[in-house]
């Protein structure tokens, strides 16, 4: 079989990649034992994130090329600013994070590196290099929460936050993403898919910071 846009790749942002998919951070979440100070900051600094990432699923609806990945993008869109919305309001009520941690938290050197690359992306980008930044995201996070064992922690804040990341609809979103990029990809020429792979590298290591920051 020949390599996909998307193999290639991930299999050059080796070994970050397996050290995202696998990191202890995600272990903690599978045994319910991240401690509550490091799940604050973890969820703190990634609403901050989302905040970013938002931004940027609307530049991927302004470039994209055509009707029905505009749609598909928009799908991505109404669970950001739904489903996970909600979740991050809840998890912050049980875990007594205050307005000022909710609105405008002082940033984790990770999360300005994180928000420096998408803020980037989003003004210059391609449509192409948008796709990029986002898969890595959506997958890292895809692959992670699928090595979670069938028993969820009991506690909803780790549970769900394994479930938003795991379920028959993130899963299509995700495959459509490798889709479109794969898509995208086989018209690029040598140095545009060298772009992407930078970004791709790049974005990969900011994941693995995210997690190192956050992991007690
Ligand atoms: C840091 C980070 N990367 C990815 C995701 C998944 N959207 C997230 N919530 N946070």
């Amino acid at each position: 079989m020949t390599e996909t846009f998307t193999d290639w790749l991930r299999q050059r942002s080796e070994p970050d990649w397996t050290a995202v998919v696998t990191h202890p951070f995600t272990q903690g979440l599978f045994d319910g034992l991240v401690p509550v100070t490091s799940m604050r900051s973890y969820l703190v600094q990634d609403y901050q994130f989302v905040d970013d990432f938002l931004a940027l699923l609307g530049s991927a609806l302004a470039k994209a090329d055509r009707y029905s990945s505009r749609l598909a993008i928009a799908g991505s869109i109404a669970v950001v600013t739904s489903e996970e919305n909600t979740y991050f309001q809840r998890a912050f009520d049980a875990l007594g994070v205050g307005e000022a941690d909710r609105v405008r938290p002082k940033l984790d050197e990770a999360t300005v590196a994180f928000r420096e690359l998408i803020s980037d992306t989003n003004a210059r980008g391609s449509y192409a290099e948008v796709l990029t930044v986002l898969t890595v995201a959506e997958w890292t996070y895809l692959e992670w929460a699928m090595r979670a064992p069938a028993a969820l922690p009991e506690n909803f804040v780790h549970a769900e936050w394994i479930t938003l990341h795991n379920n028959p609809d993130f899963q299509s979103w995700v495959r459509w993403l490798c889709r479109e990029l794969d898509r995208v990809g086989a018209d690029l020429d040598e140095r545009d898919r060298a772009r992407c792979l930078r970004l791709f590298q790049h974005a990969t290591r900011c994941e693995l910071d995210f997690f190192n920051t956050h992991s007690p």
